[in-house]
């Protein structure tokens, strides 16, 4: 009797009994684990976490497979516990499965939250934030190295909190805020045993995890409602809590909003804006001050651009070509997400002849597409250069550099990251010449990064600061 033919499976490390594999992505970080892994076992592995198949592909041309050629099959995302009990069931953008909801309130931050005119409404709060940041760093120029990542944090989480929230939280809320946006990037950066090992899911409980979560949601629920409120009561700028109050009366595009699906997008705003910001910043700062001529390059361009002006505005930007590509750099070498957004297969399919499971997870490990050798000569070298009379952007059409995702689930806020982004560092290059601390030599700078749902710096950026007159 013939035996019936096994699937074609990719190619798997060893596992072991019950965690599968793991154990592989210990002790390093989970991009950089894969990264090894893939460089055994090809650009399309198939790992066991826990009970949990999981596709990772580390290549560009299978990053186009999956989220161009196949987008539509791999267009969901797993359903994940943490997300479902903090993000009101997923009723957000990120976490929410693929379907009809999904596309509704993504069409809807693109047309109304994240669109470029929406971006520009802001840009005096941007302007405004920014000016606090270089007065900040003036005032403590003379002191010693100023502490670069604490400021970034403090003006990422400020400039999101204005843009959602208006002027509306006194110091008191915004210390909660903080605190709850600490909490939230913790619990979510952490590892979450029921999402691999469903049947331990009772772990959660016992380690106490279950009930931070839960005084998590409390808090941020609590939080959102008392915000929502003022707004219903005060007729106020145009914020995004207020855009989407307006949304939910005119029901716009026959789409009616429930208040928890409100809270949920405002969440998002928190969750995918604020640290991923900041953390391109804070890399962008350390490559730079470790590469002299590049930061040499990089204030000639803009002191040129800018003359005697005091400033650097947002129209300057667009002439600044070697600063955007300093910003790509740093996204290629760093990106914030470096297992970008998991996805999950919505019916069985085939890769490369290999068979994929219906409801696998997905992984493209976009920091290992970035260093593929096919496209990216030394590519573990911060050049700028590179990127110099060069088309490729990550706009989602360069499968070689995809810090922004691609496909249906591109992120929806890079107009708003890169506008922040160019701002901040064209300002705090033309404001001031920047040193290592005494006696530190380039190669002396902590480079390591953090564990954390974005990849920060693991240690605090201290750099001199040194006001510029022009
Ligand atoms: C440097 C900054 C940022 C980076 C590197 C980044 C990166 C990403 C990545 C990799 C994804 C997953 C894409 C995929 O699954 O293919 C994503 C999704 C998303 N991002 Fe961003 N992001 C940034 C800033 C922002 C900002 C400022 C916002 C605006 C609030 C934002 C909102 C979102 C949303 C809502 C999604 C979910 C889209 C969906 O699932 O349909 N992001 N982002």
């Amino acid at each position: 009797k013939p035996t019936p033919k096994r699937p074609k499976l990719p190619p798997s490390p060893p596992k072991l009994p019950i965690i599968g594999n793991l154990h592989q992505l210990r002790g390093s970080h989970p991009h950089r684990a894969l990264h090894a892994l893939s460089q055994k076992y090809g650009p399309l592995m198939l790992l066991k976490l826990g009970s949990v198949p999981t596709i990772v592909v580390s290549s560009a041309e299978l990053a186009q497979e999956v989220m161009k050629t196949q987008d539509m099959i791999f267009a969901s995302r797993p359903s994940l516990e943490l997300p479902k009990k903090l993000f009101y069931g997923c009723r957000d953008v990120i976490f929410a499965p693929y379907g009809a909801y999904w596309r509704e309130v993504r069409k809807l931050c693109i047309v109304h939250l994240l669109s470029i005119k929406r971006v520009q409404s802001f840009s005096s709060v941007r302007d405004e934030e920014v000016s606090q940041v270089i007065d900040r760093i003036a005032r403590s120029s003379s002191v010693g190295p100023v502490n670069l990542s604490k400021i970034l944090i403090a003006f990422t989480s400020g400039l999101v909190t204005k843009i959602a929230f208006g002027k509306f939280l006194g110091e008191e809320r915004t210390t909660k805020l903080n605190h709850l946006i600490e909490e939230t990037i913790a619990l979510l950066g952490g590892f979450y045993v029921g999402d691999y090992l469903p049947w331990l899911g009772w772990l959660g409980k016992l380690s106490g995890t279950d009930g931070r979560v839960k005084r998590c949601f409390i808090g941020w629920d609590a939080f959102l409602e008392e915000v929502i409120r003022d707004h219903e009561d005060a007729h106020q700028t145009q914020d995004l809590v207020d855009v989407l109050l307006s949304l939910q009366k005119d029901r716009a595009e026959g789409f009616t909003l429930a208040r928890d699906d409100i809270k949920a997008i405002i969440l998002d705003m928190f969750g995918a804006a604020a640290d991923t910001t900041y953390v391109t910043l804070e890399w962008t700062m350390a490559e730079l001050a470790r590469s002299p001529k590049a930061l040499k390059r990089v204030q000639d361009e803009i002191r040129e651009i800018l003359g005697n002006r005091s400033k650097v505005t947002e129209d300057d930007i667009s002439k600044m070509n070697y600063l955007k590509a300093v910003i790509k750099e740093t996204l290629r070498l760093h990106p914030p997400s470096p297992l970008g957004g998991p996805r999950e297969s919505l019916e069985e399919t085939k890769i490369r002849g290999y068979e994929i499971p219906k409801k696998a997870r997905i992984i493209v490990n976009v920091f290992s597409v970035a260093r593929d050798p096919e496209f990216w000569e030394e590519a573990h070298e911060f050049r700028p250069e590179r990127f110099l009379n060069s088309q490729i952007d990550f706009k989602g059409n360069d499968f070689q550099f995809i810090p922004f995702g691609a496909g249906r689930r591109i992120c929806p806020g890079i107009h708003l990251a890169t506008t922040t982004i160019e701002l901040a560092l064209a300002n705090l290059l033309y404001k001031f010449d920047w040193k290592l601390p005494d006696n530190m030599s380039p190669e002396d700078l902590d480079m390591a990064e953090a564990f954390g749902i974005s990849t920060a710096m693991k240690s605090n950026l201290l750099l001199h600061s040194i006001p510029y007159k022009p």
